[in-house]
C-alpha cells in the first residue's frame, strides 16, 4: 500500500514536472529538441557521445540565434549577445564550477574575483612573461629534441608530444619542477589523469550533484581526483619551502606580494596549482596540434610561414620570444587555428539578471543559464565568409577582400570579459615557439591513407576539445647558416 502510494505520488511529481518544463516554462516559446526542454539528461547524452560542439552547431542551424538546450538552459549564438552576457558591464552571473574548487575559475561573485584577478594579474605582465622565456625556450628545445629522435621510428603521434611539452611547462611555472614528461614520459600518469578529470568536469557541469560522487572514496573518479590533489599539495609545499627562487608563476602569485610563507599556503591553493595546469596545458597544445594538422594539408600556407620564420632566423640569428611575437603570418595561422577548433568550444554558462534580460530581440527570463558557443559562432557566415574553411590570409588586412565577413567581434576562443583567459598572452607565446621550432627544423607529411573527414569526426568535445590520433611523418631538415634547408645542400 505504501510502495503504491509513493509510485503514485512520484509517478505524478514528474509527470507535472515534464509538463511544466515541455508546456508551461517561460522558455517554452523557445525552439530546441523536446528532450533537452524535459531534462538536463539529454545533455548528459550528448556530452558522454562527446559531440556538444557539433550538436550545437547543427542545432543554430536548424532553430536559428535562439535555441533551448536545457529545461532551464539557452544557447545564443549572435554577436550581440557577446558583449551583454559577458562583457565587463555584465549583470549577469557566473554559474559555480563544482570541477575547480577553491580557484579563480570557481570564484563567480564579481567583487571576489576581482580581487582574486589583481593578485594573477601579476603573473602575466609582459615583464612576468619576459622571466618565463627561458624556461618556454628550454622545453621547446627538448620537445624538438625529442621529435628529432622519435621521428627515425617512423610515424610520430604528435599531439601526444605537443602536450607534454605544455605539461612540462605548466608543471614549471606552477611548482617550479616540471614533470618531464618529454624525457621521461608520463610514468606517474597524471597527464592521463588530468585529462580524464576534465572529461568528468563536463559531466558535473551538466548535472552538478553528480559531483558529489567525486568525494565517495571507493569510486575510481574520486581516487583519481584525490591522487591529483596530494600531487599538487606535495608540489606546491616544495615549492614555498624555495620562496623566492625563481620568478615563476607561483612567485607572483605568492611571495611577490611579501606574504609570509604560512599565508602562502592558503593563497595558493593546490586547486589553484591544478588549475593552471589544466587551464594552461591541453588547451595551449591543442592550438598548436591542430595548427600542424591545417599546415600538412595547405603547403602553400605551409611554404609562406616557413619563409617568414627563415627570415627571422636569417636577420637575427635565432628565434627568441620576442621576435616571433610580431610576425604577422605565424598569428594569423594561429588565430585560423583558433577560429576553427577553439579548445572550448561550447561556452561559459552565465545566469540571467534579476527581473530578466533582452538579448539581441530575445527576451531571457531571470535565473536561465545562458551560453554563447565560440565553436559555433567561429563558424557562422554571417560574421565569417567561408566559415568551414582554413584561410590564415583572412587575418591581413589584404585578405579581407570587398563584401566578405569578417566579424572579429565573433572570435571568442578565450572567452570574453573579466571572466575570460588569463594566460592568453602566455599561451600564444608557447604556440608561437613550438609551431616556430617544428617547421624549421622538420618536413612533415599526413601519414599515407589519412582521412581527413574521418580524422574530424574523432573529435570530441565535452568541456574541451580532444585530439584523436594524428599520424605524422616527421624528416629532419639540414641546418646550416641560413637556417634549415629541405636537402643537405645549403
Ligand atoms: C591558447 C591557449 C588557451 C586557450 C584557448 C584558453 C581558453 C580559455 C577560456 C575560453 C577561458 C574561460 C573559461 C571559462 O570561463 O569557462 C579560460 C580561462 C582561464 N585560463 Fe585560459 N586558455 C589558454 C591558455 C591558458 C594558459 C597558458 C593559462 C596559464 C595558466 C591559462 C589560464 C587560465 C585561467 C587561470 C583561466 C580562468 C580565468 C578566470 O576565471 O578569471 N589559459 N581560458
Amino acid at each position: 500500500m505504501w510502495i503504491s502510494t509513493s509510485a503514485v505520488y512520484f509517478i505524478s511529481l514528474t509527470a507535472s514536472i515534464l509538463l511544466y518544463r515541455g508546456f508551461l516554462h517561460p522558455l517554452g516559446h523557445v525552439p530546441g529538441p523536446f528532450a533537452a526542454c524535459l531534462s538536463k539528461l539529454w545533455a548528459v547524452a550528448i556530452t558522454l557521445g562527446g559531440r556538444n560542439h557539433v550538436t550545437i552547431l547543427e542545432l543554430h542551424a536548424k532553430y536559428g540565434d535562439f535555441v533551448r538546450i536545457g529545461p532551464n538552459e539557452v544557447s545564443l549564438s549572435n554577436v550581440e549577445a557577446i558583449q551583454q552576457i559577458y562583457g565587463p558591464r555584465s549583470t549577469y552571473k557566473g554559474v559555480p564550477r563544482p570541477a575547480h574548487s577553491e580557484s579563480l575559475m570557481s570564484i563567480r561573485s564579481h567583487a571576489e574575483h576581482s580581487q582574486r584577478h589583481k593578485i594573477w594579474d601579476r603573473a602575466f605582465t609582459t615583464r612576468a612573461l619576459k622571466d618565463y622565456h627561458p624556461l618556454l625556450s628550454n622545453r621547446v628545445r627538448q620537445l624538438s629534441d625529442r621529435l628529432a629522435s622519435e621521428c627515425l621510428k617512423g610515424t610520430v603521434d604528435i599531439g601526444k608530444w605537443f602536450n607534454a611539452c605544455a605539461f612540462d611547462v605548466m608543471g614549471d611555472l606552477a611548482f617550479d619542477s616540471g614533470f618531464d614528461i618529454v624525457q621521461k614520459g608520463d610514468i606517474d600518469g597524471y597527464s592521463r589523469t588530468l585529462n580524464e578529470a576534465v572529461r568528468i568536469g563536463a559531466i558535473f557541469i551538466n548535472l552538478p550533484w553528480t559531483a558529489v560522487s567525486a568525494k565517495l572514496p571507493w569510486l575510481p573518479v574520486a581516487c583519481k581526483k584525490a591522487k591529483l590533489e596530494r600531487f599538487a599539495q606535495q608540489q606546491v609545499r616544495k615549492r614555498q619551502a624555495k620562496v623566492a627562487y625563481r620568478k615563476d608563476l607561483s612567485y607572483w602569485l605568492v611571495c611577490a606580494s611579501g606574504a609570509a610563507a604560512v599565508t602562502c599556503a592558503t593563497q595558493f591553493s593546490p586547486a589553484e596549482a591544478v588549475l593552471v595546469i589544466v587551464a594552461g596545458s591541453d588547451s595551449t597544445s591543442l592550438v598548436a596540434f591542430f595548427l600542424l594538422y591545417f599546415l600538412a594539408q595547405h603547403p602553400s600556407v605551409l611554404n609562406r610561414l616557413r619563409q617568414e620564420i627563415q627570415d627571422v632566423y636569417i636577420t637575427h640569428g635565432e628565434l627568441t620570444i620576442n621576435h616571433l611575437n610580431e610576425l604577422p603570418y605565424l598569428n594569423a595561422c594561429i588565430n585560423e587555428s583558433l577560429r576553427l577548433f577553439p579548445p572550448v568550444p561550447n561556452g561559459h554558462p552565465r545566469l540571467a539578471p534579476k527581473g530578466g534580460a533582452t538579448v539581441g530581440g530575445y527576451l531571457i527570463p531571470e535565473g536561465t543559464t545562458v551560453i554563447v558557443p565560440a565553436y559555433t559562432i567561429h563558424r557562422d557566415p554571417r560574421y565569417w565568409t567561408e566559415p568551414n574553411a582554413f584561410r590564415p590570409e583572412r587575418w591581413l588586412p589584404e585578405g579581407v577582400m570587398e563584401g566578405w565577413h569578417h566579424d572579429t567581434r565573433a572570435f571568442v576562443p578565450f572567452s570574453y570579459g573579466p571572466y575570460s583567459c588569463i594566460g592568453r598572452n602566455l599561451g600564444r607565446q608557447e604556440i608561437r615557439l613550438t609551431i616556430a621550432a617544428v617547421i624549421q627544423r622538420f618536413d612533415f607529411q599526413l601519414a599515407a591513407g589519412f582521412d581527413a573527414r574521418a580524422f574530424e569526426q574523432q573529435i570530441t568535445g565535452e568541456f574541451l576539445l580532444t585530439r584523436p590520433m594524428l599520424p605524422m611523418l616527421l624528416r629532419e631538415r639540414t641546418k646550416c647558416e641560413r637556417g634549415w634547408h629541405q636537402d643537405s645542400s645549403c
